[in-house]
């Protein structure tokens, strides 16, 4: 077993609730409600915010305002606000748009990517590799997803080694940092560590970010593990919005609150506001007219 990292001085949260939070919503948010959640997020310090997804409506109806949603944001400088972009079409779509950073998303799972992205896994590589050959060109980096790192709604149990495979394409490719995701939140941090050790053979850790959804209430002690195995770029959503349209039964990502409630309570800066950043939970959540997800916000604000 590797030895433990001391835990990092710095991380970086990267807010996924505009899209992965509101993706699977059922009613449409109205686009200045979301751009309104953008704007309070960056007020509130978080460095990166993932913006929309230029995704197929058909597939993801809620996403459809993806060019509004871009287009209406007040951009804060040095905050990114990448955008999902599953092939060359959503590629061109998002920097139409003016997305300055784009995100790609696979899977280590067949099952999951066949019904997520409609194609198997090695079409999905070969399909973000023009996504980054065109990226490179156009001067916008590209973060690596990928999904069913610690199973999968379809497979089940999902190998380490492919989570490994997958991801070393994906940095390969030129991805700057990989997102693992544990989409259906079933993880325990045994296997976190199980299948950090396998990635990490592959892939620097400087290059990894950890992406836990809670379903299962696993996703703090998950990212710890992360934490001491080197780790130091976390996603979260606020209010623990969320779910993934293709993974049934999956619960929101870990809260962005609790998260950074942790991360201050370790000594770890963020750079986020706590308070702040809990307003923006507090608007989004009587936007939906829904209680907020984050214990952190429910123990201090009675929502
Ligand atoms: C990938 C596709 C588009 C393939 O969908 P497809 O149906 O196989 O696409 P196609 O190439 O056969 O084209 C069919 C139609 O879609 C259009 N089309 C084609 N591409 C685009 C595009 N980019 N934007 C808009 N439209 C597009 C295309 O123009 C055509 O239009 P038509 O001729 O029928 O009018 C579809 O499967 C899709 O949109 N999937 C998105 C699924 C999604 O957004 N899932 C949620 C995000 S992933 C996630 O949440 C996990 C993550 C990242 O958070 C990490 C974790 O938790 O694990």
């Amino acid at each position: 077993c590797r030895a433990a990292h001391a835990l990092p001085d710095k991380v970086t949260v990267v807010e996924v609730g505009p899209r992965d939070g509101l993706q699977n919503e059922k009613t449409v948010v109205p686009t200045e409600a979301k751009i309104h959640l953008i704007d309070l997020l960056s007020e509130a310090g978080l460095p990166v915010i993932e913006a929309t997804s230029f995704v197929s409506p058909k597939w993801v109806p809620q996403m459809a305002d993806q060019a509004e949603v871009m287009k209406g944001i007040c951009r804060k400088p040095g905050v990114s606000y990448p955008a999902l972009t599953p092939n060359l079409k959503g590629f061109q779509a998002a920097v139409k748009a003016g997305a300055s950073e784009v995100a790609i998303f696979g899977a280590a799972s067949e099952l999951f990517s066949k019904k997520n992205i409609n194609c198997s896994v090695d079409e999905s590589l070969q399909r973000f590799d023009e996504v980054v050959k065109a990226a490179k060109e156009a001067g916008v980096p590209v973060r690596g997803y990928v999904s069913c790192v610690l199973g999968c709604p379809y497979e089940g149990k999902v190998a380490p080694e492919k989570v490994a495979h997958v991801a070393k394409r994906l940095y390969s490719m030129g991805c700057y940092e990989i997102s693992l995701g544990d989409t259906i939140g079933v993880g325990t941090p045994g296997c976190m560590s199980e299948m950090l050790e396998a990635v990490t053979r592959e892939v620097p850790v400087s290059a990894l970010a950890v992406h836990c959804h809670d379903t299962y209430g696993q996703a703090l002690a998950n990212i710890l593990v992360a934490l001491q195995m080197g780790i130091s770029v976390v996603d979260s959503s606020v209010a623990g919005l969320g779910g993934c349209p293709y993974a049934q039964g999956a619960s929101g990502n870990v809260a962005t609150e609790d998260v950074v409630y942790m991360l201050h309570g370790l000594g770890i800066q963020t750079g986020v506001d706590l308070s702040k950043l809990m307003e923006a939970g507090a608007f989004i959540c009587r936007t939906l007219n829904r209680k907020t997800n984050s214990k952190v916000a429910q123990a201090t604000c009675k929502l």
